[in-house]
């Protein structure tokens, strides 16, 4: 199994944020999420994976090389779907696609006419006059005719309807059936990586909290409810975010068997999803 993206203890210190050491990585043939609250550093990861910032100090390997190194090369293999559309917005999707198309080594016109047909895009439109969704689809069709093997994109799905975000990631379940390509996308909508991510890195304040598969994610964490009685006899090291009430008492745990061994029934022990696990761990 190929390493495609391994980011090694990767710095960056800004006036008013940093970046502490994160380091993870993704295998070939799979989605990974990025998720994090505003302001956790995903887009600013983003950045440096693209070279459109540089790091204080570590190192970013993409497709196994220096991502410095090989910028040129390792580009013309990664569609990058961004919010600031890199295209010329007062040009049409076509002449934007004639222009950029053969900078790419694999650009294939009809694959990318297949999919505007796909997508119910126009090919004379300017881009300008595309609403986010149909710019997002533009850009997630150009990726797919350059024979990208690694998409990244930052919030692909941040201001889109629920039925757009549904058809976006049944494009990306689509693009995955062809399993030599890998998926890296930063949402704060957990639900839309509930869906579809085999990997999920969580980063809050410039620090990875975790990096791991889904299914890992599901089984490590549970939400423990109880009342404040029980609280006072409990160990709380063990305790992630921990949250008290007149009522009672909600926290995260790792340790599933020692709660429920020591306190059986009379405390409530919970699956969290992907949301509840931002919520707990800030
Ligand atoms: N060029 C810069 N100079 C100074 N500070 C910056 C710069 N770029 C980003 N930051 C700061 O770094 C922090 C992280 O920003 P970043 O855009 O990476 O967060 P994010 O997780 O993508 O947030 P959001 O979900 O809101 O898009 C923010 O506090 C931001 O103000």
């Amino acid at each position: 199994m190929s390493t495609i993206l391994n980011i090694n203890n990767i710095s960056k210190h800004f006036k008013d944020f940093s970046l502490n050491n994160i380091s993870f990585t993704l295998d070939r043939g799979y989605v990974m999420g990025f998720i994090g609250s505003n302001g956790s550093g995903k887009t600013t990861t983003i950045k440096l994976i693209m070279n459109l910032l540089s790091a204080d100090s570590g190192s970013i390997e993409v497709f196994g090389l220096d991502h410095k190194k090989n910028e040129k090369s390792i580009k013309d293999r990664i569609g990058f779907i961004y919010d600031e559309c890199y295209f010329f917005e007062h040009l049409s999707i076509m002449d934007n696609a004639n222009i950029l198309g053969p900078l790419y080594s694999q650009w294939d016109k009809e694959v990318f006419l297949n999919y505007v047909k796909r997508f119910e895009l126009n090919p004379k439109q300017k881009l300008k006059k595309l609403s986010k969704g149909m710019k997002t689809k533009f850009q997630i069709a150009f990726a797919l005719s350059h024979n990208a093997e690694f998409l990244i994109m930052d919030e692909p799905t941040a201001g889109l309807d629920p039925v757009f975000r549904r058809e976006f990631l049944d494009i990306i379940y689509d693009v995955m059936q062809d399993d030599h390509r890998s998926v890296f996308f930063s949402s704060h909508i957990t639900s839309d990586l509930d869906r579809i991510a085999d990997f999920v890195t969580f980063i809050d304040k410039g620090k990875i909290i975790f990096s791991q598969s889904m299914e890992v994610v599901k089984e490590s964490y549970i939400i423990l409810k109880g009342n404040n009685e029980i609280l006072k006899s409990i160990n709380k090291d063990h305790l992630i975010g921990l949250r008290q009430s007149s009522v009672g008492f909600e926290a995260l745990t790792t340790d599933k068997n020692y709660y429920s061994n020591k306190f059986g029934d009379s405390i409530v022990l919970e699956k969290p999803n992907l949301e509840d696990l931002m919520f707990y761990s800030k």
